[in-house]
């Protein structure tokens, strides 16, 4: 995990700095990196951290965190859960960093490994199977620190920037599961959204993380720039990344999105999962795989 420390001279020099640190978890990979490159411009008392994005949920649910960037299936699950800010991660289309590679047809999955760093888009396999195929396939955990080729799933997904690759396995297919859904339902997708704990004071965190957002979008270009040197990629791809494949806001299409996919995940018996899920933090995938 990174922690970006405060800066010590900075707070000295901040008259409004009141001692009150509120700790920040964004996840880490490039999609959320606008939504966070300058935070702490704003905000010096801001402690930000960066994981994947269950381990943010987590963190959340278990008082580590204040406010987190936490994947939307999970702000479902706990009605002490507020969500804080309209920047978030979205997709009207292909989102491009959220694979599902099929080795067998889609309708003859019976295996399906799930990115441990994963929560909503787990969630969205299996709801994209189900209804469209009618296929529960038994869940096996995918470890953060392996790929495709380390399992023999009918299926595998996976989330981040490790999904912006194409695997050197030839798959019988691959779902964008951003464009999957939005060719199906005709709505956007909202994958994770700044949400915390009721009853905590942010201190104004709340604009904060707009303005950030909002900064971070004119700051693009060069946000694009350091994505595709980090990670290898051309810098077309990581600017269509950021500026057509992800959308930052959520309006009114993107919440009629977050609401059929939250009726669709108790209808298909995942949102109780996910209450398991949390009260085993530590065997989190193991507790979905014998769900
Ligand atoms: C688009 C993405 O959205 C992410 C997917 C999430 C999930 O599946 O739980 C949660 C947060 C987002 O970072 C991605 O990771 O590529």
């Amino acid at each position: 995990m990174i922690n970006r420390n405060r800066n010590p001279e900075r707070m000295e020099a901040d008259s409004t700095w009141t001692h009150q640190t509120i700790r920040v978890g964004a996840v880490s990979y490039l999609n959320s990196r606008p939504l966070v490159e300058s935070l702490d411009t704003y905000q010096p008392e801001i402690e930000l951290s960066l994981d994947v994005p269950s381990r943010l949920a987590d963190q959340l649910a278990g008082g580590k965190l204040d406010v987190a960037l936490i994947p939307s299936v999970e702000s479902f699950v706990d009605s002490n859960y507020r969500i804080v800010s309209d920047a978030c991660i979205a997709t009207h289309g292909p989102v491009l960093s959220v694979k599902l590679y099929f080795r067998v047809p889609p309708g003859k999955v019976k295996t399906l490994a799930l990115d441990e760093g994963s929560r909503t888009s787990a969630a969205l396999a299996q709801i994209m199977l189900a209804e469209r195929f009618g296929v529960h396939p038994d869940r096996i955990p995918l470890p953060l620190e392996q790929s495709t080729s380390d399992t023999s799933a009918d299926a595998v997904l996976l989330i981040g920037d490790r999904a912006m690759h194409t695997p050197a396995e030839s798959f019988h297919s691959v779902w964008d599961l951003g464009e999957e859904w939005v060719t199906w339902t005709g709505l956007p997708f909202v994958f994770a959204m700044w949400t915390t704990r009721s009853g905590l004071d942010l201190h104004g965190v709340e604009a904060v993380l707009q303005q950030a957002r909002d900064l971070g979008l004119e700051r693009i270009n060069k946000i694009a720039i350091d994505g595709a040197n980090a990670l290898g990629l051309s810098q077309d791809v990581s600017l269509h990344y950021l500026t057509k494949n992800l959308y930052f806001k959520l309006g009114e299409a993107e919440r009629e999105g977050l609401k059929l996919f939250r009726r669709l995940a108790a209808e298909n018996n995942l949102i109780p999962q996910m209450n398991t899920l949390r009260s085993r933090r530590h065997s989190s995938t193991d507790s979905l795989a014998r769900a």
